[in-house]
């Protein structure tokens, strides 16, 4: 007891010693001198520690937005540190597939660059519990500090934050889990607007390795990729977008789709799978593209079937027709019902916002549209610039098979090849269905069995051209026959029409000529 109760008096005492020294210095030092003591304070301090510290709170502007410096620091940190710590925190990212161990609060590393070294600490504030609040509790904030001496302030600030913010993304990238997106309509429950775009974790089995096509053009389109990631500063130099745009065309099974599946797993892109005829208009279609991320690629499937892409010119020509429907009040209204169902995107709205909204955006973006048939596209839609490479996905090679038969079979080379090599030449299959004849259908099936039935299914799509083929000529011959019986047909009616004709006029030449003979007469018998 005793001994609390001097503690309690020396504490008093120096509290009253330091209220009398603070209301001295306030009262009675001069304000001039009162900023020498505190310039020589820092000196001092400034001597006896020195060393900056930085902070990095986790949450900065008015915080909810977590920093990305805060992100890009953790993730170097993970990489870098967590040998020397000795208290780490496990996360587990892909899918269960990765753990990602971090440095747990109250926990200091060494780093060292250019041969200074450098402490990092994470820390945690928690702020105070209150017995009772109408506001949810604040959560806890973290923040890392970074301590290194002041002599290296210049290359610190400079260069080192660059370097750990740098790598810090570039680890972020690599870790992080892609996306596939998909629109939804518009309108949700009660016409409340949710969130355009839908997402799950995108883990498509196809990749370049997997793709088949001759391998000389996907070595083409995986520079042409790379030479464009690494692009950035380049489209800022010759002031363009940073987007490329890639049109794939060919029958459907060619693998147009998987190429799609293997540039986003090569890019490590997410995919914005854009379905057109959920969007209700351009102003929509603005938004939605508008709400993508940086590193993204926006596919459009069968663009040919999403939108009336000839647009202006068919227009002009079913203009006739659409004045006539403008007279039939039935069929105007039908009309206007029709045209509000479907989309009100339009290939201008398109266009404009690949061309021009786009350059407002920040971050790396392909788009790629597909279709099936090329032809039928307007040309201002695909115009080198716009789409910037058009790719052919077409029938199965050699060289393509050969890529199929070393994934599902695992064989580089048969005695069947020549064979197939052979029948591929002749005969249009594709890839699709190269790959369904080459996948084992029963547990032990080897490769003979494969082979051997992928030889039967091409001459049997061999023999069904031929008979398509000649099913095609015989419906030609039937339709030019028919053609030409309508046309002697025709001709036979006007060449009766014409002698109806003549005998008629010369019926009534003669009906003209009696009648004047027997006006004649009259007048004479009168
Ligand atoms: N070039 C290819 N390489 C490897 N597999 C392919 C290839 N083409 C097709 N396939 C196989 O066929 C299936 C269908 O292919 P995919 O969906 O990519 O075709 P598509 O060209 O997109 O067809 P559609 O025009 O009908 O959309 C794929 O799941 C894949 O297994
Ligand atoms: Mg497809």
């Amino acid at each position: 007891m005793m001994a609390m109760g001097e503690m309690w008096a020396s504490l008093g005492s120096a509290m009253a010693s330091i209220m009398f020294v603070w209301t001295m210095y306030q009262n009675y030092f001069p304000y001039e001198l009162r900023g020498q003591i505190r310039r020589f304070g820092e000196k001092l301090r400034s001597f006896v520690y020195p060393y900056i510290q930085i902070i990095f709170p986790e949450y900065q502007g008015d915080g909810f937005e977590r920093s990305r410096a805060f992100t890009a620091i953790e993730r170097y940190l993970d990489k870098n540190s967590t040998k020397q710590a000795k208290r780490l925190r496990a996360n587990v990212i892909q899918d269960c597939e990765q753990i990602v161990l971090s440095m747990q609060e109250a926990e200091e590393v060494t780093d060292e660059y250019e041969r200074i070294k450098l402490w990092w600490s994470s820390s945690k504030h928690t702020p105070p519990t209150q017995s009772f609040s109408f506001y949810p509790r604040e959560e806890a904030k973290r923040y890392f500090t970074l301590t290194f001496h002041k002599k290296h302030r210049e290359i610190i600030t400079k260069m080192y934050l660059k370097h750990v913010l740098d790598q810090g993304k570039a680890i972020t990238v690599s870790q992080r889990q892609r996306k596939l997106y998909t629109n939804n309509k518009s309108e949700g429950w009660y016409g409340y607007k949710r969130t355009m775009w839908s997402s799950v974790v995108f883990e498509h089995p196809s990749t370049f390795d997997t793709l088949a096509m001759e391998p000389k053009k996907k070595q083409e389109i995986m520079d042409d990729l790379i030479t464009f990631s690494k692009s950035k500063d380049y489209y800022a130099k010759i002031g363009k977008a940073w987007k490329r745009g890639y049109l794939l065309y060919g029958p459907p099974g060619t693998g147009k789709s998987s190429m799609i599946a293997a540039m986003a797993t090569f890019m490590k892109y997410d995919v914005y799978d854009l379905e057109l005829t959920s969007v209700k208009d351009n102003t929509e279609l603005r938004k939605l593209l508008i709400d993508t991320s940086g590193k993204a690629i926006i596919v459009i499937e069968d663009i040919d079937c999403s939108l009336d892409l000839t647009g202006q010119r068919e227009k002009k020509k079913e203009k006739n027709e659409d004045e006539k429907d403008e007279n039939d009040p039935v069929k105007k209204k039908m009309k206007n019902m029709e045209e509000k169902k479907s989309s009100q995107v339009t290939l201008s709205g398109l266009l404009n916002f690949i061309d021009g909204l786009w350059s407002a955006l920040g971050g790396e973006r392909l788009i790629v549209f597909t279709t099936n048939f090329v032809e039928k596209l307007d040309p201002a839609l695909i115009r080198r610039g716009r789409m910037d490479k058009h790719i052919e996905l077409s029938y199965c090679g050699f060289e393509a098979f050969k890529v199929l038969a070393k994934n599902y079979l695992d064989i580089e080379s048969h005695n069947l090849f020549s064979e197939i090599e052979h029948m591929l030449e002749e005969t249009n299959v594709t890839p699709a269905d190269v790959a369904e004849n080459l996948m084992p259908k029963a547990a032990g099936e080897g490769a003979d069995i494969c082979l051997e039935r992928l030889i039967k299914a091409i001459k049997q799509a061999k023999e069904d051209a031929r008979l398509k083929a000649e099913e095609e000529a015989k419906l030609k011959a039937e339709e030019e026959e028919r053609l030409r019986a309508e046309k002697e047909e025709k001709e036979k009616q006007k060449e009766g029409d014409s002698e109806v004709k003549s005998s008629e006029e010369t019926l009534t030449k003669g009906v003209k000529e009696n009648g004047e003979e027997v006006k004649e007469k009259g007048k004479v018998a009168s």
